[in-house]
């Protein structure tokens, strides 16, 4: 399934300015950011230094947010987070926010508001993910981590998402499930045209899948480069990712 064609030049997603906020809590302080359409870029950062925020403020999922962001060349900030999905840009949140009492298929049908020809539908899913359609009949409480978060990806694809937000895909998954996940069904995703926000904490594996990487400092960005610029820098891997 590939993406729609996009009016030339226009970023998926662009931050001018933007500083977002719990209450007294300054956490993003003025960042910009363009990322046009097809790139797949990772947000990279130690604990705490507000990814999680920046992906918050993208969907107003919380904090209080100043500047400009647009999404698919339209201004969204303050928009509600059902007009900002209805726009193109889906989250497959931290924790993968699946419903465990509902089976994989019921889980799937209450994302699937949009079908239209040629759009994504509940068997390109299952053939996209065959493990997933042998597990349709069964509850989201019954799967393992990667089926839960191929149900995620599965979830935000039916909203007939053109930009892909996932938020730490790869916590709590054997590093083997993981790879799978991120670099292969992710990155086929990709290549096929979908634009990709990855946050991650496992930054061997989020540079694997993007070739350009943003890395959070305090407030700020500290880097936005070539992933492999990153590997290249020590200076930058100790001080601001720990490695
Ligand atoms: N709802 C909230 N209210 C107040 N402060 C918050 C809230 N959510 C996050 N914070 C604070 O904002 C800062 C950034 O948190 P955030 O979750 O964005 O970081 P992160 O980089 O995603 O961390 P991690 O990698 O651990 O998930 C932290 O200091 C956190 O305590």
């Amino acid at each position: 399934m590939s993406a729609a064609p996009d009016p030339a030049g226009e970023p998926h997603l662009s931050l001018s300015g933007v500083s977002a906020h719990y209450g007294a809590v300054e956490v993003l302080r003025d960042i910009s950011l363009r990322i046009a359409p097809r790139e797949a870029v990772a947000v990279l950062g130690r604990n705490g230094v507000g990814k999680t925020t920046l992906v918050n403020a993208l969907f107003n999922l919380g904090p209080q947010v100043s500047g400009a962001i647009r999404l698919m060349g339209q201004e969204v900030t303050g928009w509600p987070t059902h007009r900002i999905a209805r726009l193109g840009a889906a989250l497959v949140p931290q924790g993968r926010g699946v419903f465990p009492n509902l089976t994989v298929a019921e889980n799937l049908q209450l994302a699937s508001f949009r079908n239209r020809p040629g759009t994504w539908t509940l068997e390109c899913v299952f053939d996209t993910f065959p493990g997933l359609a042998e597990r349709r009949a069964s509850f989201s409480s019954s799967l393992s981590g990667g089926e839960r978060q191929l149900l995620a990806i599965g979830r935000a694809l039916l909203t007939q998402a053109r930009l892909l937000v996932l938020d730490e895909p790869s916590e709590g998954l054997a590093p083997l499930m993981a790879e799978e996940i991120i670099v292969e069904q992710v990155g086929r995703l990709a290549k096929e045209g979908m634009t990709v926000l990855l946050v991650e904490q496992n930054v061997p594996l989020a540079l694997r899948l993007c070739p350009r990487a943003v890395v959070l400092g305090a407030h700020e960005i500290a880097f936005d480069g070539p992933s492999g610029d990153i590997l290249a820098n020590p200076a930058l891997l100790r001080r601001h990712l720990g490695v």
